[in-house]
């Protein structure tokens, strides 16, 4: 039986408004740039995007995508084993500058992704779709939690990078040889310390806007920052994106592909440019 939001016709982002009225709300995402109409602005900052050696939690096939998740939290699980009090060092990834004021915190990095080169981007330049499109999820550490930051106008933080065709990108090899642990829906495996930052490209120079996330519950939570500079992906590396599964283990298979909402309405909002 197929129920739950997705990508299909029955299920698709044309029918998600019915369980989720935000879809039709002022601050959608994604949206389509149109670098010509964006408002340079000096006093935006730099980005500043810190690894430290974080533990990457591990890999996942959410049954929309995959995602690469990090440890966002002090860990309690961990401080109940030892009887002798011993102090949880644990690092994280932040994002900071930019056009956002405070610390947000690396939660996951997912893809989204078409069933051809023509499309699979979220965001569109010009019109123009790319092939695919990354997303790293940050969240405001002033809220106690992913989940509460989501509920906030200012509580996340997304960086988006376009990726287009071309040579085989090494810094993507990690996350690919990943896949065949996590075809199906639901499968999850570990995934040693990863940098997030290899997956930038050379520029930081970024548009950025008020707007949600692209999935249900469509939260309008998101301070999205995409930036101008794509990374690379080859057509392989691309089958291999291609050969995941939305279903799981026992059902009719359906690839995952087309895992993209297309562009909203912009609704007078105003898209700023890092750089000139
Ligand atoms: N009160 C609980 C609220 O829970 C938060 C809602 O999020 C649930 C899971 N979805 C996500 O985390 C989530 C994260 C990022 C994006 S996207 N594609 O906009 O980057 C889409 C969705
Ligand atoms: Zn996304």
């Amino acid at each position: 039986m197929s129920h739950g939001w997705g990508y299909e016709p029955t299920n698709g982002p044309d029918t998600w408004a019915a369980d989720f009225p935000l879809a039709n709300g002022p601050r959608q995402s994604p949206i389509n740039i149109i670098p010509k109409e964006a408002h340079y602005d000096p006093s935006l900052k730099a980005l500043k995007i810190r690894y430290d050696p974080s533990n990457t939690k591990g890999i996942l096939n959410n049954g929309h995508s995959f995602q690469v998740d990090f440890v966002d939290d002090t860990d309690s699980s961990s401080q109940q084993t030892s009887t002798v009090p011993h102090p949880v060092i644990l690092y994280y990834t932040t994002l900071t500058g930019g056009p956002i004021s405070g610390v947000y915190r690396l939660k996951q990095f997912h893809f989204h992704w078409g069933g051809s080169d023509n499309r699979g981007s979220e965001h569109t330049l010009n019109g123009i779709k790319f092939p695919c499109e990354l997303h790293l999820v940050h969240w405001n550490t002033k809220y106690p939690s992913f989940g509460e930051a989501a509920e906030k106008p200012d509580g996340l933080a997304v960086v988006g990078v376009f990726l287009k065709i071309g040579a085989a990108n090494p810094r993507l090899q990690k996350v690919l040889d990943a896949l065949d642990a996590i075809k199906t829906k639901g499968k999850q495996t570990t995934f040693a310390n990863f940098d997030p930052k290899t997956l930038l490209p050379g520029s930081l120079d970024y548009w950025t806007y008020e707007g949600s996330l692209t999935t249900p519950p469509l939260l309008e939570s998101v301070t999205w920052i995409v930036l101008k500079e794509p990374i690379s992906i080859s057509p392989a590396q691309m089958a291999k994106f291609r050969s995941l599964l939305f279903t799981g283990d026992g059902e009719a298979p359906c690839y995952m592909v087309d895992n993209y909402r297309p562009p909203q309405p912009l609704k007078g909002r105003l898209v700023r440019a890092s750089f000139k």
